[in-house]
């Protein structure tokens, strides 16, 4: 039987195995961040282990970071500590880190893959459920725990029970005004936020071959939220174009070398799954959630279904929307256009597409949140920044942002907001706040009209 893209790249790094028990596998690269490193820093320090490969770990601030006045001190003194503990931590242990302000700082699935850090082939951990980002790049990627985090510090390996496997085939052509993000929203909606348990996914089809890379990283993000606990991309011409020249990519014959390593990836022709579905593009529509999980989407021309079940309620009261209902023309206050999965150059692309010559809604406060420094640097240099200017937006700074109340970028408790974020859990956004997930474009039309909007009818 042919092997999968997941057990190639897998076997490739398995230092040990226990007979029916847990293998040890190497690890690349591991990322931190702010929030879940120190805990384990502090582990090792009590313990007194050193951190095994500190060149292997990289670090960047992006949770508790202020997007706006990032040359002045955070003014709020937890996420101040925070930050500082970060940059303690990383001196103390040979650690390159990206602090606020530093021309490669951004959200850590923005500016590792940026980078280069993140290649083919790898396998990446950091202590953040949305690692799986990086699989687009055919790596093995996922999230681990703070207790993970130490293992990963102490041995540069990990304690692994292999997932099974999982493929989702979306084939076809897209409609107009169909994104990325629509289509993973689509398929979680179809397979719900358990389907992935216990799985590692792999996305194939035409489709996600012919994605860009910021495409194939929008989806692979949210594999997490079907419950998988990954998900990846075959690597393709598009995977090497986009990652040759980058900073820390190889070079020269070392890049061809790799390249043709690279090219031995994919899943075999005969290779099994123990999972598997299929969609077809034509079906797919632009997306919005509804609920208090990312599985309870619709397309936007379509209803709220209307289920006899206590936590689809609970779920509705919670966002005070009515089953049956539609959430066209529902006004909205507030738009985020951001997060991990869509703040990369090509996201904020189509939000300027759409906003130029019109002008944002006087009730709308919007934040457009870049996913890094570099990307930030884009947007200004492509000319994107003064046309969110002229049509009323103001670009902040780059970091996670509203995408989860952890700064100070937060949603006012009752209100909604169209967010291009990976969740939309009870507090997420804030205290009370309402998430409706969506793409750039659907954010960018709603912030223009200060309601959702049939978008299917304004593409030119
Ligand atoms: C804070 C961090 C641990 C968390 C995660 O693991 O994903 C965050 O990034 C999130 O998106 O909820
Ligand atoms: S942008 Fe959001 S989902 Fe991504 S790492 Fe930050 S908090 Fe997590």
């Amino acid at each position: 039987m042919g092997k999968t893209l997941f057990d190639k790249v897998w076997d490739a790094h398995v230092v040990d195995s226990i007979e029916n028990g847990p293998q040890i596998l190497y690890i690349d690269k591991h990322l931190i961040h702010e929030v879940t490193s120190p805990q384990a820093f502090n582990e090792l320090r009590e313990r007194n282990i050193p951190i095994a490969r500190p060149k292997q770990v990289i670090a960047t601030a992006d949770h508790n970071t202020p997007t706006i006045d990032q040359h002045l001190p955070v003014k709020d003194e937890l996420s101040r500590k925070q930050l500082e503990q970060l940059s303690t931590n990383c001196k103390e242990n040979g650690i390159t880190l990206y602090d606020l302000g530093h021309q490669y700082n951004g959200i850590v699935h923005v500016m590792a893959p940026e980078l280069g850090i993140t290649q083919p082939g790898m396998t990446m951990v950091c202590g953040d459920s949305h690692t799986s980002t990086h699989g687009a790049f055919g790596a093995i990627a996922f999230g681990i725990g703070t207790s993970q985090v130490a293992q990963v510090f102490a041995s540069q390996c990990l304690l692994l029970q292999k997932p099974k496997s999982l493929r989702v085939n979306v084939n076809g052509t897209l409609k107009k005004g169909v994104y990325p993000k629509d289509v993973i929203l689509y398929v979680i909606s179809k397979l719900g936020t358990n389907s992935g348990t216990g799985y590692f996914c792999e996305y194939a089809g035409n489709v996600f071959e012919e994605m860009s890379m910021e495409g194939r990283m929008t989806v692979c993000n949210m594999s997490i939220e079907m419950g998988a606990r990954g998900g990846m991309i075959a690597p393709d011409v598009t995977t090497f174009e986009y990652v040759k020249g980058r900073e820390f990519a190889p070079k020269g014959e070392e890049f061809d070398k790799k390249v043709a390593y690279w090219k031995s990836l994919p899943s075999d022709a005969d290779a099994e799954f123990d999972k598997e579905y299929f969609f077809d593009a034509a079906d797919i529509e632009p997306m919005v959630t509804y609920g208090t999980n990312p599985g309870m989407g619709i397309k936007i021309t379509e209803n709220i279904p209307e289920l006899n079940d206590a936590s689809f309620e609970k779920s509705l009261k919670y966002m005070n929307f009515q089953k049956g209902e539609s959430l066209i023309n529902k006004p909205i206050n507030y738009v985020f256009i951001g997060s991990c999965t869509n703040s990369r150059i090509e996201d904020f692309r189509v939000a300027a597409n759409y906003v130029k010559g019109k002008h944002k809604a006087s009730n709308v406060t919007a934040w457009l949140v870049p996913g890094s420094k570099q990307v930030e640097a884009q947007i200004i240099k492509e000319g994107l920044k003064d046309i969110f200017d002229e049509a009323g937006f103001k670009l902040r700074q780059p970091g996670c942002s509203a995408c989860l109340a952890m700064n100070d970028d937060k949603i006012p408790q009752g209100e909604y907001c169209v967010s291009t974020s990976n969740r939309n859990f009870e507090g997420r956004q804030g205290q009370g706040a309402r998430t409706i997930l969506a793409s750039p474009l659907v954010a960018a039309a709603t912030a223009v009209e200060g309601k959702i909007i049939d978008i299917t009818k304004h593409l030119n």
